[in-house]
């Protein structure tokens, strides 16, 4: 049995540049936004029911982020129901990885792991954090955001902090060295474990 470490972390936090540095390091991540971008690319999983339920944002055979962003500018409400289409599909695409991965350590790279309750499934969670300076300034830094979108989706966020207090591990991204060196921290800790089971 391979062990689940979940890794979360809010928007901006340093999630996709840590899952990175486990693979590195010889880990299987699966990643939840990687598998959006699947199910909402061309023939992939999500495109028909988007058809259906919001044509508006299906642009060339695709759904377009941009168009959602529209649409839930104008409809807050229109998440909800876009969740209600894409968190099924992530679960399945979540299986899948798990059925065929062979490594000794499992991440699953997941935003909304403790809001969702998937850490449940998970034997370790790992929160990615850093100030909430930092943090505004990564996200506006890579211009996909207003301000107002920022502000909308942390609030709809579980606080760094209550995560950080949830979470089995902390990893701090204030520099990429001090990151490497937590990532392998946690590593040597969870072999240990395996080892001792
Ligand atoms: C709202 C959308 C269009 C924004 O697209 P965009 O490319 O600008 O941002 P991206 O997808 O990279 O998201 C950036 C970060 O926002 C946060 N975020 C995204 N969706 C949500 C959500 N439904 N609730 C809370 N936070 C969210 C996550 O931290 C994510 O990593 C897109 O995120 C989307 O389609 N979301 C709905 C699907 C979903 O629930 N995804 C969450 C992962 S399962
Ligand atoms: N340990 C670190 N030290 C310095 N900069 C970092 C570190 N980790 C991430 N960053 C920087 O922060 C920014 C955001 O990182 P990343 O894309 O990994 O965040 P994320 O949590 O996956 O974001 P989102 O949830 O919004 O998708 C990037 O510009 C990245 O270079």
């Amino acid at each position: 049995m391979s062990f689940k470490l979940g890794l979360t972390g809010s928007i901006g936090m340093g999630k996709s540049t840590t899952a990175k540095m486990f693979a590195e390091a010889g880990c299987a991540v699966w990643d939840a936004d990687a598998a959006v971008h699947r199910l909402y690319s061309r023939g992939g999983k999500a495109v028909p029911a988007f058809e259906r339920d919001f044509p508006e944002a299906v642009i060339d055979g695709e759904v377009s982020r941009a168009a959602l962003k529209l649409i839930i500018g104008r409809d807050p409400t229109a998440l909800k129901r876009i969740e209600e289409i894409v968190h099924p599909l992530v679960g399945e695409d979540r299986a899948d990885f798990i059925a065929h991965a062979t490594a000794d350590i499992l991440v699953f790279d997941i935003p909304l792991l403790f809001e969702t309750g998937g850490n449940a499934a998970m034997d370790a969670v790992a929160t990615v954090s850093a100030t909430a300076e930092i943090q505004k300034q990564r996200v506006m830094d890579r211009g996909t955001m207003t301000e107002a979108q920022f502000e909308a989706i942390r609030e709809k966020q579980m606080p760094d902090a209550e995560k950080r207090a949830r979470a089995d591990y902390v990893i701090e991204t204030d520099t990429l060295d001090h990151a490497r060196a937590q990532v392998q921290a946690v590593i040597d800790d969870i072999q240990g474990k395996l080892r001792n089971a």
